[in-house]
């Protein structure tokens, strides 16, 4: 089992955001996390990564308690919502930089050239586009090879071309035996991708299963309609 979340409870003040979720992942699938703005999506992936320290609940990372063992964050590959770069490096000399401190091996040359970032190597990271600064995001993520890879909102700013790479890229990884966490707003990506929707509402999983049983759940035969649908149909996990 790749992930095992028991009874997480987390707030934030008065806001309490995930009030006992109970999750298992399992190892080779692509999982898309989804649910309302709020809903606590990025606050469960920041539990994962140990960003976030639960009020209550276990995590298991790879059949170890996650709780005060941070060895584990080796082995999993993560791309932030929202980068935060130093704004005045240059594209290779971060890349270099991110590369000495994992100290592994890596692929970056064969991402560099998929994604064409090439030409921006000796640019300043303040001075690329959103897009080209999200090709980035995507190299610094895919470069190692870790069992777990989670992606928050991978698919932000990128050209046509540039998603058909990505899509491409997360297959193969998949192909490779490894778990994929990914949240999206682009419903078209999560149809195309994922095995199986986790949908988060009111801090606990509603629901949990594939794309079929949700279309049967909600009595939809579209996918984007039977996620609107999701709450209204008692579908609860
Ligand atoms: N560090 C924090 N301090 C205070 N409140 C926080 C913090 N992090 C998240 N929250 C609150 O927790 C709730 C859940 O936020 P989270 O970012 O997990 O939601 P999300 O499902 O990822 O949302 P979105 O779809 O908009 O990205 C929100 O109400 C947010 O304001």
């Amino acid at each position: 089992m790749t992930i095992e979340i028991n009874n997480l409870h987390k707030q934030f003040g008065k806001n309490q955001v995930l009030k006992g979720v109970d999750l298992t992942i399992d190892q080779g699938q692509i999982y898309a996390i989804l649910g309302p703005n709020g809903s606590g999506k990025t606050t469960l992936i920041k539990s994962i990564l140990g960003m976030v320290i639960p009020d209550e609940g276990l995590i298991s990372v790879l059949d170890t308690p996650i709780k005060k063992n941070w060895k584990y964050r080796k082995k999993i590959d993560y791309l932030p919502q929202i980068a935060n770069f130093p704004p005045n490096i240059k594209v290779k000399e971060l890349i270099h930089m991110i590369k000495d401190l994992r100290n592994s091996p890596s692929c970056e040359d064969e991402l560099i050239a998929l994604f064409g970032l090439e030409p921006f190597l000796n640019k300043k990271l303040s001075t690329l586009s959103g897009g080209t600064k999200q090709k980035v995001n995507i190299v610094l993520t895919f470069m190692f090879d870790t069992p777990l890879i989670i992606l928050d909102e991978p698919t932000t700013g990128l050209d046509p071309k540039a998603l058909i790479s990505l899509k491409d890229l997360i297959r193969k990884e998949k192909a490779k035996g490894k778990t994929i966490l990914i949240t999206s707003h682009i419903m078209q990506i999560v149809e195309e991708m994922a095995d199986e929707i986790l949908y988060l509402l009111e801090g606990e999983i509603y629901f949990k299963g594939s794309i079929k049983e949700l279309l049967k759940r909600t009595e939809q035969t579209n996918f984007e309609h039977a996620i609107a649908a999701i709450t209204t149909t008692g579908s609860h996990a």
